[in-house]
């Protein structure tokens, strides 16, 4: 008998379980909505996980397999230090447009920290999750 839910239905992808992480990537950037802000850099701290199928970069040994962490952070890197937004929420939905159109990431969970903005909190920043697993 059929179950309900049909995995080999043509169409209809198997959930990624798999992830590949970037844990508290330290970037420096114009990045806030008062006018002091707009003058300094300052820290930011990015975490990332990201879908993606590790079996194939672990058969092969092929980085080229692989959602490679080192370019994916040289390029939140960069996009970061040239976006100057105002808000965290503005950096962190361009960061996650970015991995989706560039890198081909069909799901991801960023989390964005701001670590210097209010003195009596460690961080303070924003979470989001985009597409599906
Ligand atoms: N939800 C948000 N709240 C605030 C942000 C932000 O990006 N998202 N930014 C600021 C200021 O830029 C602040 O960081 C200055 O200390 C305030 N609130």
């Amino acid at each position: 008998m059929q179950s309900i839910i049909n995995e080999s239905q043509p169409g209809r992808r198997k959930p990624l379980t798999d992830s590949v992480l970037i844990e508290g990537l330290a970037v420096e950037a114009v990045i806030g909505v008062y006018d002091w802000e707009r003058e300094v850099c300052q820290r930011l701290l990015v975490d990332l996980e990201m879908a993606w199928d590790n079996r194939k970069p672990a058969g092969s040994d092929d980085v080229a397999d692989a959602l490679d962490y080192a370019r994916v952070s040289e390029r939140v890197t960069h996009y970061l230090q040239g976006a100057c937004p105002q808000l965290l929420e503005t950096a962190a939905e361009g960061i996650a447009a970015l991995l989706r159109d560039e890198f081909n990431v069909r799901w991801l969970r960023l989390t964005l920290r701001k670590p210097g903005a209010v003195p009596q909190a460690q961080a303070v920043g924003v979470r989001i999750e985009r597409g599906d697993r």
